[in-house]
């Protein structure tokens, strides 16, 4: 008999303020809503990019970065915080993204956080693809490789009492560069992460069909909270909060509207279709072509 391993993924929208205590606060509250779950699947909650400080102006992130890490509670006291509500909720937090240091005091990298049931700093992956691209909305020119840092890496995290939740770690800009998801499959990842806030124009245009290809093609789940409405200095994001299952069938969809959806999953359909359709088998291209 293979072992059924059900898990409950839960993404939250939010509409992030400059405020940290006010973010950490709408975090807090959400999380104290999460759906009954007497049957004791682990969980996984995302939060969206830029959940702890969003739209407070240029150097907002720069002020809040703190080294990587739960070393030291004076210097990482926003980490400290997050570790303490993912232990309170017995929950694994993925908080996609919080600023931390880089060799560059004028650039901090955009780095998503693993936080354990227990409270400890698990994983990290800091963004690899920034976005500098000029879109016709009332923000127009973004250019974020004016503050933040690259990453290097590619994080690929192990969940769970088998360790059997194999998680790909990316961030917003990052889904329209599907190489990365190729090397997340080869490393056998069966769910992956892409917490974001995507504009309302380019969200209007590619938003579900990327999600839902970036699914399908790895045979994935894809969780991918998303920041939503009017921010403070003015931009848009545009919601819509999507986990995905491997078929790229959409489960759950939040609308624009701050909340929380969740869904339950079965890790074995990602398996079964692998060995139905055994697409990173087949792929000459990576193969033979690169
Ligand atoms: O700036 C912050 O505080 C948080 N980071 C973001 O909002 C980032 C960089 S500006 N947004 C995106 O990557 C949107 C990508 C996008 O919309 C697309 O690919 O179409």
């Amino acid at each position: 008999m293979i072992q059924q391993q059900p898990w409950r993924l839960i993404a939250l929208q939010l509409n992030s303020q400059p405020d940290v205590a006010t973010n950490l606060a709408a975090i807090a509250q959400l999380l104290g809503q999460l759906p009954d779950n007497s049957d004791q699947r682990p969980q996984l909650v995302v939060l969206p990019e830029g959940a702890l400080c969003f739209a407070g102006g240029e150097d907002a992130n720069l002020q809040l970065q703190e080294p990587l890490g739960l070393q030291d509670e004076t210097a990482q006291p926003v980490q400290f915080q997050l570790s303490a509500l993912a232990k309170k909720f017995g929950i694994y937090l993925l908080v996609g993204t919080f600023p931390t240091t880089t060799s560059d005091p004028k650039r901090f990298a955009a780095s998503s956080l693993l936080f354990s049931p227990q409270g400890e700093l698990i994983a990290d992956y800091q963004k690899i693809h920034l976005f500098d691209a000029l879109i016709s909305d009332g923000t127009g020119q973004y250019l974020e490789s004016a503050r933040t840092m690259p990453g290097k890496k590619i994080t690929l995290a192990e969940l769970g009492a088998d360790q059997e939740l194999k998680l790909g770690m990316a961030v917003c800009y990052d889904m329209r560069f599907p190489g990365l998801f190729q090397a997340l499959a080869r490393r056998g990842m069966n769910v992956l992460a892409l917490p974001s806030a995507f504009t309302t124009v380019t969200g209007d245009a590619h938003w579900h069909t990327l999600l839902r290809a970036r699914a399908i093609e790895t045979q994935s789940f894809v969780i991918a909270p998303a920041q939503t409405g009017r921010h403070q200095n003015g931009r848009e994001t545009y919601g819509h909060s999507l986990i995905i299952d491997p078929w790229g069938r959409i489960l759950a969809d939040a609308g624009t509207a701050p909340g929380l959806i969740y869904a339950d999953i079965d890790l074995m359909q990602a398996s079964e279709l692998r060995e139905r359709m055994p697409l990173l088998h087949h792929n000459r291209f990576l193969s033979e072509f690169l």
